[in-house]
């Protein structure tokens, strides 16, 4: 188990450049499998999942070639679809949640996919209904194995149709959108998931010869073709990063600027750390966080109510982010509730951030109130381990925001997300060291 050692309390300063997005590169990777021709893709981030991903491609026969650190050629013309029945494959498609992705494409490509349950962070159940349930709406047959947690879809040719989701899931669209783009027909997916991710993969088909309509709309329109080629991709800087950048400078009380931040495709991020009192300045493509020398103050309502900051498909308030948001009020003045609304355990980790010394009531598992310390006591040092990506994060902004020398355990949930995170933020002033 991976630790950071991290002496707090320092100011950072500097500039860094978000990675490329890591939930867009898990679908943009699955995506190689809709064609036999080469896919150029650049800005892949170099974190663990995604490695993941490319080593599984790999496995399926995908033929690879690293152009430069972030850009890689894929090749989809000869594909071992034995691997999907073998124990290997059992192991490395739990390793991640976004291996999930590859059943739409190898369904309408090949005429079967097969996944074992995915991993991903444990944060509450993660169901995989709208998945399947959409791809037997396109005509699959689908089996799942109770006792291997297995599941398996299969289909000769898939048939376009209308279908009504059941909940905007995002990695749920991502796998119908790839399944339909290859089926006889045209099919219409109505509450469709509508993130960037989800954008950037339409617009990436598109180009690869596919007819999407309604791209960032919950409707999608697919006009099913015969066959899809070869195209070039870049992925949009990681907008959870971005976010986690936004908290750790002004939690640090730190001047940062956040570099290439693609600002039309961030939805309601800076405006929900502006509620939170930050200053979030718009640089050209940059974001600006001056330092924070007399704290920040939350907003009420218009009415006077205490602000609530809660989760929602996009165009709402990402779910990736709260952890981050709910660390940041820790220290702001005044008062805010944190609303989970999808995940069913994602605040649990609020009691490390209490043992530190912060106020938080939680309330249920969703919903937890902060009241803000206004910087007039700091946090407390301390060990914890991070339960999950995100909420690993925030433990670190904590640490660096407290007095003293901390360590956070099981940062291999960090660095699925991550890339180089302690060397990054080395580079701005933390002292941030990796033990193993
Ligand atoms: C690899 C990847 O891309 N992972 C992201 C993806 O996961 P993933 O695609 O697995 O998440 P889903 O969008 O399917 O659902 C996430 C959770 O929200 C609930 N839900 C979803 C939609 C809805 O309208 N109502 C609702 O309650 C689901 O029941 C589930 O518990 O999207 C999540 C939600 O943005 C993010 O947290 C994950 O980082
Ligand atoms: C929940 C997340 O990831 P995953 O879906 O891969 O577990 C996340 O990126 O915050």
């Amino acid at each position: 188990m991976g630790t950071f050692k991290i002496e707090g309390g320092h100011q950072l300063k500097g500039s860094i450049q978000p990675q490329g997005a890591k939930n867009e590169a898990l679908q943009i990777l699955c995506a190689v499998l809709l064609t036999p021709e080469k896919v150029t893709i650049n800005n892949i981030p170099d974190i663990v999942d995604v490695n993941k991903l490319i080593k599984l491609l790999e496995k399926l026969g995908v033929k690879i070639e690293k152009l430069s650190k972030s850009t890689y050629t894929f090749q989809a013309d000869e594909v071992n679809l034995t691997y999907l029945e073998s124990e290997q494959f059992k192991i490395d498609g739990r390793g991640l949640r976004g291996s999930i992705m590859i059943v739409g494409p190898l369904l309408a490509r090949f005429g079967k996919g097969y996944i074992p349950k995915p991993g991903g962070d444990k944060i509450g159940r993660r169901r995989l209904d709208t998945h399947f349930e959409g791809l037997i709406k396109l005509g699959a047959k689908f089996g799942y194995s109770k006792e291997e947690q297995f599941y398996g879809v299969e289909a000769k040719r898939l048939k376009g149709t209308y279908m009504l989701l059941e909940e905007a899931s995002v990695t749920g669209t991502a796998n119908i959108v790839m399944a339909a783009v290859l089926a006889e027909g045209q099919t219409t997916i109505y509450n469709a998931a509508c993130e960037p991710y989800l954008q950037q993969l339409c617009k990436m088909l598109n180009r690869m010869g596919a007819k999407i309509s309604g791209v960032g709309s919950n409707m999608l329109i697919i006009d099913g073709v015969d066959s899809l080629g070869g195209t070039e991709h870049t992925m949009l800087p990681d907008m959870i990063e971005i976010g986690s950048w936004i908290g750790l400078a002004a939690m640090t009380k730190s001047e940062l600027t956040i570099t290439n931040v693609s600002w039309n495709d961030l939805g309601l991020i800076p405006e929900t750390f502006r509620k939170l009192g930050i200053t979030v300045e718009k640089q050209g493509d940059d974001i600006h966080i001056p330092a924070h020398t007399n704290g920040y103050e939350i907003q009420s309502f218009i009415d006077g109510s205490i602000l609530t900051i809660a989760d929602a498909p996009w165009p709402g308030f990402t779910p990736d982010l709260l952890s981050i948001v709910l660390v940041v009020a820790t220290q702001a003045r005044g008062s805010v509730l944190i609303h989970q609304k999808m995940f069913e355990s994602r605040l649990f980790f609020v009691d490390k951030l209490i043992d530190m010394g912060a106020k938080i009531i939680l309330c249920d598992p969703h919903r937890a109130t902060v009241i803000g310390h206004d910087f007039k006591s700091t946090l407390k040092a301390t060990t914890m381990t991070s339960p999950d990506i995100r909420a690993g994060v925030s433990l670190l902004i904590a640490a660096l925001s407290a007095k003293g020398t901390s360590t956070i355990m099981n940062i291999e949930q960090i660095d699925r997300g991550y890339e180089n995170i302690d060397e990054r933020l080395r580079a701005i002033g933390a002292k941030i060291e990796r033990l193993d």
